[in-house]
């Protein structure tokens, strides 16, 4: 007979205890409905800020006391609020409109798996409807499918964090009689996927649709296989199923409807990547009082100069927010604009008519093309205080801090040392080709650059040259760590980078933490000065005392912003060195210079450039003299 592993009795164990979790959410779903059937009698809104709050506090209690810590905790209980939330926003919905389509047959853009028919899945599912999905190969074509009623919604994107707003949609819904009948937000996880049997080296192309391609771009270069577009994520999973020696983008639950299997996950450049849809019905709906509503409205001011100011001015004074607002040009009108604009209010209610009715003497046009329930549910912030380690500790200053340690940490870099007080220079090319790698280590060698950099993402592939050349040169290199299984392979680096998109990530904060190579942790974007500090905590708790905070930039357009606010903080609260990682428009050459004149001025230890068609290589030699001039 054969033995059994002592993994399998533990595995079962596992098992059980997970279908134990699902029957009690499922229970607790079950729970919350019963409380929405109490509050439609007494109309009290569906959230309620402050039992969340204290609900959350004592879960982040009572699970500190069973060494569970209080950021895992109160992550888990987003999830499942917001989950409670849309369930009941979903059920008051239906029973404020019982005149809703009896059937739900949804038009949405491609095929089985495109990001629209997951959005699609999600949006009804939580409201417990059977499905006819109508996939489609235009949103002209959505558009007139459920104006010609062979379907009952549509489902349009309308934005994407990375991509921004989708503009054919935006003009598609100036011209319909249809209504917005409610939004979902999908976060959109693009993924590098391979058909069963299939090992990355076989690869000789990889489909992908032309914006999910952009929205990877980074990643992308680092496999370096030529890229076959496609007009949408479906088609290029289709077409990777069916093709020898081929890899497809798109999404994990897309992949596995054509057997595609996840290589590589998390690939954006954006860390967040999130798509908004809305979803229109040949008739509007209502939305009940319990819920909260938003309104969108398309309008076109007069000419004359500050008509939008005065426009807006009437949703200030009635105690409107708006939440979005977006211009389109008029077919027909050149230089005229249309405006859509989301505002965080039902339409039925009195402020809200009486805003339209004053937007009326101001505009040319004015139409609501639909009021609905909103769907962004933001989580519930517990105060610091309430997610701090054991209590018992509390009166022990942070690792982190100056309280702690008054003196600024240094680390060693080569000859030169970071926190030293000079301000060190690292860099390295983005994505250039693999002649940039050894021109930049020779120039940083040559002009007193303290570290070459692998760049943001450094993969198995890149390693070997960057760290030749760092013995060659005897220059130290910078890798960012892709996973920490495989912790050993950037033994070679002399430091480790967490990219932003790993700041909030406890595996990666546990490897860096057993790891005696000094590493630079990225402030993910949006994040808190006071996160970044806790992520830190956790690397240090974990006995790495090697720690470098960094402040990456990014663009807004083409305008680059580095809170350099942040850096002066951060040098004043913690002692750890702190650089900057500047991110520089398409002209950047003119603006590194005085960026990284700031950066000193404000405290900061050193920079991170990353080399690509806004700051070349060739361009260093000259930044470097003059900086240090
Ligand atoms: O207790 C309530 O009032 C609920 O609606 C339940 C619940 C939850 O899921 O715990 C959901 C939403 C509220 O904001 C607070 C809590």
């Amino acid at each position: 007979m054969t033995q059994e592993h002592p993994l399998e009795p533990i595995r079962r164990q596992i098992t059980e205890l997970d279908r134990a979790l699902l029957q009690l959410l499922a229970r607790r779903r079950e729970l919350s409905l019963e409380v929405a059937r109490t509050k439609a009698d007494v109309t009290k809104p569906v959230r309620d800020a402050e039992r969340e709050s204290a609900l959350l506090t004592r879960l982040v209690a009572e699970g500190r006391a069973l060494g569970l810590d209080g950021q895992y905790v109160s992550r888990l209980f987003h999830v499942i609020i917001e989950d409670s939330v849309l369930r009941q926003q979903a059920w008051f919905q239906a029973q404020h409109n019982a005149d809703a389509p009896a059937q739900t047959r949804v038009a949405f853009l491609g095929a089985r798996g495109s990001y629209s028919h997951l959005a699609c899945q999600s949006y009804f599912e939580r409201r417990d409807l059977a499905l006819q999905e109508l996939g489609q190969p235009s949103f002209d074509a959505i558009i007139s499918t459920v104006e010609q009623g062979k379907a009952d919604y549509g489902i349009l994107p309308v934005e994407n964090t990375s991509s921004g707003s989708i503009n054919e949609v935006f003009d598609l819904l100036q011209h319909t009689h249809l209504q917005i009948v409610g939004e979902t937000t999908e976060s959109i996880p693009h993924c590098v996927l391979l058909p069963a049997g299939t090992e990355m080296a076989e690869v000789t192309q990889i489909f992908a649709h032309s914006q999910v391609h952009t929205q990877c771009s980074r990643y992308l270069a680092t496999l370096n296989k030529p890229q076959t577009y496609c007009a949408s994520s479906a088609e290029a999973m289709e077409r990777a199923a069916s093709t020898p020696n081929s890899a497809a983008l798109g999404s994990e639950r897309g992949g596995a409807l054509y057997g595609l299997k996840v290589y590589q996950r998390e690939i954006a450049n954006q860390p967040i990547n999130e798509t908004r849809f809305l979803i229109v019905a040949r008739k509007g709906v209502e939305v009940p009082p319990q819920v909260p509503a938003k309104t969108t409205l398309l309008m076109a001011t007069g000419q004359k100069p500050g008509a939008l100011v005065e426009a807006l001015q009437v949703l200030r004074d009635n105690g409107i927010n708006m939440t979005k607002l977006e211009s389109r040009p008029i077919h027909g009108n050149p230089w005229e604009e249309m405006f859509y604009l989301d505002v965080a209010a039902n339409v039925q209610h009195d402020r809200m008519q009486l805003a339209l009715r004053q937007l009326t003497r101001l505009t040319r046009f004015i139409k609501v093309l639909g009021c609905y329930p909103s769907e962004t549910i933001l989580p519930t912030e517990l105060d610091s205080q309430a997610l701090a380690a054991d209590p018992r500790l509390s009166d022990q200053p942070a690792l982190h801090s100056r309280k702690h340690k008054p003196v600024g940490t240094e680390i060693p870099l080569g000859h030169q040392s970071l926190g030293g007080g000079n301000f060190l220079i690292m860099a390295g090319p983005a994505d250039g080709p693999p002649g940039d790698l050894s021109l930049c280590a020779r120039t940083l060698k040559e002009y007193g650059g303290a570290a070459l950099w692998g760049g943001w993402h450094s993969r198995d592939a890149a390693l070997d040259p960057l760290f030749e050349l760092g013995t060659e040169l005897n220059l130290p290199v910078i890798v960012s760590l892709e996973e920490p299984a495989q912790a050993q392979e950037y033994a070679h680096g002399d430091l480790w980078l967490l990219p932003p998109e790993r700041m909030n990530q406890t595996k990666w904060l546990a490897t860096a933490g057993a790891s005696q190579h000094p590493v630079i942790l990225c402030r993910q974007p949006g994040a808190s000065l006071d996160a970044l500090l806790k992520a830190a905590e956790q690397i240090l708790d974990g006995g790495n005392q090697q720690v470098i905070l960094c402040e990456p930039g990014r663009l807004e357009g083409e305008l680059p912003v580095l809170d350099l606010a942040a850096v002066a903080w951060l040098k004043q609260h913690s002692h750890l060195p702190v650089l900057v990682a500047p991110q520089l428009p398409g002209d950047g050459g003119n603006m590194a210079m005085p960026l990284l004149q700031a950066a000193r001025s404000a405290g900061a230890d050193g920079a991170l450039l990353s080399l690509d068609s806004s700051l070349g290589v060739d361009q260093l030699p000259t930044l470097m003299s003059q900086f240090y001039r």
